[in-house]
């Protein structure tokens, strides 16, 4: 699929370039056969006009009627094999051969993409008069959906039994649709929509008016009409108790389509940025420079900004150049598959929609850059690098995100970790790879910290305390792309080979504080 990185998604313009073009073409060719046609029939209104003035002293003309007799043999004929001229053969040629050769996006992509305008909507509050005129979070980017465009995001909804954004999204493709010169959809179809979403909802009332609407309209709906017996039959039976005239607005600002969870709030409003560390905090976080008794470093010493204290986040400035980048997103970039998690039942890696971006492996020998990245990491952290795992290279697309997680393994699952018998991951660093226009925050919601990416710096912490238990309180997630392109980097650092650089203790944290 190519929903779910926008390195993909840059390539489908290509194709949708051939398209234009093959449309272009195809186009023109019919013009020309038409205009051919026209001037065929001309010819002949002109020739037959003159025959008809004086009908029999044309024909007695041996000249005129030896043309009268060719214009309707051979002359007609190439007409007819000119009207038969399929010149849609080339235009499916080009069509087939972008198909098989092009980044070609499939319906699955579409429900990506529907289900990622939907998760931003979510998780930034977008309203979806804003949203529909191209507007995020108050900035103006892309031309407006038209009223099919949100017909379409109201019918994936539909399709994934999510009746309130259904209502949401057909209200508004009801709305446009008042709207528009050159209408889009039919208005019939958002009705029906409306109606059954509205059904599903609860609201059985306005769900009979939307119906009886909808007969007005087509008094042959056969669904329609079954459905207002149905809709008739349930209220005379009162199992659904009547609401008061205002009840449109009732269903829409109803946000009941999710039962209310603390931590989803959280992590929410810490990538709306609404949730920031209190002062006194704050106050406590110190900006240094760091050589880490490493010679090479007293040149140029790292500056580390201090994120959090206990656990310990820090942001590395200015670790990872552009000619670095640069080189790691071409060398990922063919390589990209979408980012796969793992099962902690079975063990197995696989895709799940709480991780959408695609992701690559890059070994250490592939570019002097990535070796030079690796060998940094050893430097920033004072921490072995021969046991950790090759440098993963991510990029979020539409919506991209991941939802909180570990970045070690627990206790009770089943881990890869343990074939490669280098231990858990003790440590992660997370290199930011470009800016992001607006979300894609790296969050941590237990202990209510936001990390806003910049290109070129990275963020570390111990994702394990000395004992080796797992810290609970480094839960994080990467909150959905809103606008913008986002690439990271990771590098997870391993328990073994640390034993003198970071030597573990055997008194525990306390019980809360580990999983
Ligand atoms: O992209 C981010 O901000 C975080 C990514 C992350 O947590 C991961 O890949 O494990
Ligand atoms: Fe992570």
């Amino acid at each position: 699929e190519v929903f779910t990185a926008l390195a993909d998604l840059q390539e489908l313009l290509n194709t949708e370039a051939v398209l234009i073009h093959s449309l272009e073409n195809y186009i023109r060719a019919e013009e020309l056969k038409i205009d051919l046609l026209k001037r065929y029939a001309d010819i002949y209104n002109k020739q037959h006009n003159k025959a008809t003035e004086d009908v029999e002293s044309y024909v007695a003309n041996p000249l005129n009627a030896y043309t009268l007799v060719k214009r309707m043999t051979t002359d007609w004929q190439e007409v007819e094999s000119l009207i038969t001229t399929d010149v849609s053969k080339d235009y499916m040629a080009n069509i087939s051969y972008a198909k098989e050769n092009m980044k070609f996006p499939t319906d699955e992509d579409l429900n990506g993409a529907a289900a990622a305008v939907i998760r931003l909507q979510d998780t930034y509050r977008l309203d979806t008069a804003s949203l529909a005129r191209g507007e995020l979070n108050g900035v103006k980017y892309s031309s407006e959906l038209t009223a099919a465009d949100c017909f379409e995001l109201g019918r994936q909804s539909y399709n994934n039994g999510d009746f309130y954004h259904t209502l949401l999204w057909m209200r508004e493709a009801d709305e446009r649709l008042s709207r528009e010169q050159n209408k889009t959809v039919d208005k019939g179809e958002i009705l029906e929509y409306l109606a059954f979403s509205t059904y599903k909802e609860g609201n059985i009332n306005l769900a009979l008016d939307l119906t009886n609407k909808l007969l007005e309209m087509v008094p042959t709906h056969e669904r329609a009409k079954g459905n207002k017996v149905y809709y008739e039959e349930e209220i005379q039976k009162g199992s659904y108790k009547k609401k008061g005239d205002d009840e449109t607005d009732d269903i829409i600002t109803n946000e009941g389509h999710d039962t209310p969870n603390p931590d989803r709030e959280r992590y929410e409003a810490l990538c709306r940025g609404e949730l920031t560390l209190p002062d006194e905090l704050v106050s406590k976080l110190k900006c240094r420079y760091v050589t880490n008794n490493n010679p090479y470093l007293l040149i140029a010493p790292f500056k580390v900004e201090q994120a959090h204290i206990s656990p310990d986040l820090f942001i590395f400035h200015d670790v990872m150049s552009d000619a670095e980048i640069k080189t790691i997103k071409t060398l990922a970039t063919p390589k990209f598959r979408r980012a796969t998690v793992q099962n902690s039942v079975t063990g197995q890696l696989e895709i799940a929609q709480y991780r959408i971006s695609k992701s690559a492996w890059l070994e250490e020998d592939e570019h002097e850059h990535v070796a030079a990245v690796n060998k940094r990491v050893e430097d920033m952290t004072g921490l072995a690098v021969a046991t950790a795992e090759q440098l993963q290279v991510v990029n979020y697309g539409i919506g991209g995100h991941y939802e909180p997680h570990f970045d070690f393994s627990r206790k009770d699952e089943v881990n890869s970790f343990k074939s490669l018998g280098t231990g858990n991951r003790i440590a992660t660093v997370l290199f930011y790879m470009s800016d992001v226009e607006q979300g894609g925050a790296t969050v941590f919601p237990v202990i209510g910290t936001a990390l806003w990416p910049k290109k070129g710096t990275a963020a570390f912490w111990y994702n394990l305390f000395p004992s080796g238990d797992g810290d609970r309180l480094t839960r994080h997630a990467a909150c959905p792309v809103l606008a913008g392109s986002k690439w990271v980097s990771n590098k997870w650092i391993h328990e073994r080979g640390q034993e003198f650089l970071r030597p573990c203790t055997l008194e525990r944290p306390p019980d809360d504080l580990t999983i």
